[in-house]
């Protein structure tokens, strides 16, 4: 998959909240690779990766997964797309208390219409992936800050999205976890060969993407 924005202009709120976060931005993501999102706090980075993940429509601009302008997609269709190509990892894992580290990807599945046999052998084989064989069966409590990012980490790729999203991924981990992250989201991006972009105000995650960009608070 390849994702584009074109002149993507972004205002958010209404009225007296109303903040203009965009305007007229382009930019290109090739798969295979992960683009650091970069910038001060209130520059667009969140913003962005709801509008790459059709969350969010801009005011304007168009937003390309491969060949479709999801700004043009009824909101059925990106409901769909959201659920079967995108992957998304937010900051605190989001992960549901009382599902272990398998039914948390066993009920992403079931959301996206899947939930059989096969899926829970994917969702071990995911999990496997991230480092975490011995962890099927722990819930979120059971499990450290840098295990419960894997988890979610996990949960995202385990439907092998096109593009994965993922919002400050080492803020709440210490440094070995986090630099371990770094690492996997790399990894995992270089073998599913998807797009990633990745908010992030971390150095160490900042140095291991292959690109980054860099931004500024609109005036
Ligand atoms: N629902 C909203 N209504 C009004 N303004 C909003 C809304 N959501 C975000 N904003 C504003 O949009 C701007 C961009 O916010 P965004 O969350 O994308 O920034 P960020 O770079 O991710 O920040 P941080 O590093 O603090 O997470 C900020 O100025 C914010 O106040």
């Amino acid at each position: 998959m390849t994702l584009s924005l074109s002149d993507v202009t972004v205002t958010r709120g209404h009225g007296r909240t109303r903040t203009p976060v965009f305007h007229e931005f382009t930019a290109r993501f090739e798969p295979g690779r992960v683009t650091a999102l970069v910038g001060p706090s209130g520059s667009g980075k969140s913003t962005l990766l709801a509008v790459a993940g059709a969350l969010l429509l801009p005011d304007s601009g168009a937003v390309v997964l491969d060949d479709t302008d999801i700004t043009g997609l009824r909101e059925a269709e990106r409901t769909r797309l959201r659920r079967e190509r995108i992957g998304y990892m937010f900051q605190s894992g989001n992960l549901l208390g009382a599902l272990t580290a398998t039914e948390q990807l066993l009920a992403a599945s079931y959301v996206a219409g899947g939930g059989t046999r096969r899926h829970r052998a994917r969702a071990v084989a995911a999990l496997e992936e991230v480092g975490l064989a011995d962890r099927l069966k722990h819930r979120p409590d059971q499990l450290s800050g840098g295990e419960r990012q894997r988890v979610a980490l996990a949960r995202a790729l385990f439907l092998g999205p096109g593009l994965l999203l993922v919002d400050e991924p080492t803020a709440a981990v210490d440094r070995t976890q986090a630099d371990a992250i770094a690492k996997l989201i790399i990894d995992r991006t270089r073998a599913h060969d998807c797009v990633t972009l990745v908010a992030t105000h971390d150095p160490a995650v900042i140095a291991t993407a292959d690109t980054r960009i860099d931004l500024n608070p609109e005036p």
